[in-house]
């Protein structure tokens, strides 16, 4: 009984496993046709369709809205890999820290890295003259550097974006920059850092007054990388950071400093009692704030930091009273 049960079991299995690569080559087959048309790689709308048919079907023949949810993803995120497109453009990407490390994994062997300091293999100039497309992935206090402003006349007729998290001051430099040299300035801001997969991701952006042509081919790259891309302009792009980035970096600092002064009043070690949602909690905190500099740049570079954090005290006292006083 056992056995025969089994021989069924490993015969379905082996149909499912021959329908998932039927679909696996329809959608690479997808791939090429929307590479052809250069049509964007993701389509969102199409994947809530499909996600509708998948959990209505999983109702009507009772399958768990988990298992079908759970594959459904896995089954997407493959599709997208079997039609992702590697740039075609040689890349230069400027800096040495997480953001460059992640964009040089990303981009593959497309891209080469240069930097300001230190020694780099490849000097700037050389990189930028080389490449097609540059990208500056450095803090962005480099607009400060002599050397930077000097080397920036080798990216004349190139396409140059930066990743400042905040796009504000300096983006009116290399906007006004791009308009002297004679370059084409699309500026981004990776919503990640570290370790990528680009499924998971928004790449946000921002075009200039010189973007011309090049904001196609800067947001068809993107995507052809797997990222979601969401374009805005430079003032919208800030203030919506001030919310998403500049809230979420003070309340995680201030939770921080709560703890600790809390546990010490109280007279605790709380570090033994950590709860399974302030253990994930505490990992993003810790993971943020090991990068204070970074965190420092985005209040104090963002223009709408200062109201963003207003807001965020006054939620906190109101919340507070909601919850019965604080005293
Ligand atoms: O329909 C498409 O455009 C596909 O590429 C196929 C598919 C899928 O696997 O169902 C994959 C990725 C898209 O974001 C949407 C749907």
């Amino acid at each position: 009984m056992l056995d025969e049960l089994r021989t069924e079991i490993d015969r379905l299995d082996e149909q499912l496993l021959l329908l998932l690569s039927k679909r696996m080559e329809v959608a690479r087959r997808i791939g090429e046709a929307k590479a052809r048309g250069e049509a964007p790689l993701r389509d969102e709308a199409r994947e809530a369709v499909v996600r509708g048919k998948w959990l209505e079907s999983a109702a009507r023949l009772g399958v768990p809205a988990s298992l079908a949810e759970g594959l459904l993803s896995l089954v997407l995120r493959e599709s997208i890999r079997s039609q992702l497109r590697p740039p075609r453009e040689s890349i230069a990407v400027v800096g040495s820290g997480r953001m460059a490390a992640a964009l040089l994994s990303v981009l593959g062997s497309s891209a080469v890295s240069t930097d300001f300091f230190g020694e780099p293999g490849l000097k700037p100039c050389d990189a930028f003259s080389s490449s097609e497309y540059i990208i500056i992935a450095t803090r962005p206090s480099v607009l400060g550097s002599a050397a930077f402003r000097e080397s920036l006349r080798c990216a004349s007729g190139k396409v140059v974006s930066d990743v400042f998290s905040a796009k504000g001051s300096a983006f009116k430099e290399l906007e006004s920059l791009s308009q002297s040299v004679g370059f084409n300035y699309v500026s981004l801001h990776p919503l990640f850092s570290g370790a990528v997969d680009p499924w998971e991701e928004v790449m946000v952006v921002v075009p200039s007054a010189t973007s011309g042509d090049a904001l196609g081919r800067v947001v068809r790259l993107w995507e052809g990388l797997g990222f979601r891309v969401v374009t805005s302009d430079a003032d919208y792009h800030d203030r919506a950071m001030a919310v998403a980035q500049v809230i979420h970096h003070l309340y995680l600092a201030a939770l921080m400093r709560a703890l600790e002064r809390a546990s010490r009043e109280l007279g605790v070690d709380y570090t033994r009692f950590v709860t399974h949602s302030l253990k994930s909690t505490l990992a993003v905190a810790e993971r943020i704030m090991r990068q204070p500099e970074v965190v420092r740049e985005i209040q104090s570079t963002n223009r709408y930091a200062a109201i963003a954090r207003r807001l965020g005290v006054e939620a906190m006292k109101e919340a507070a009273e909601e919850l019965g006083g604080a005293s």
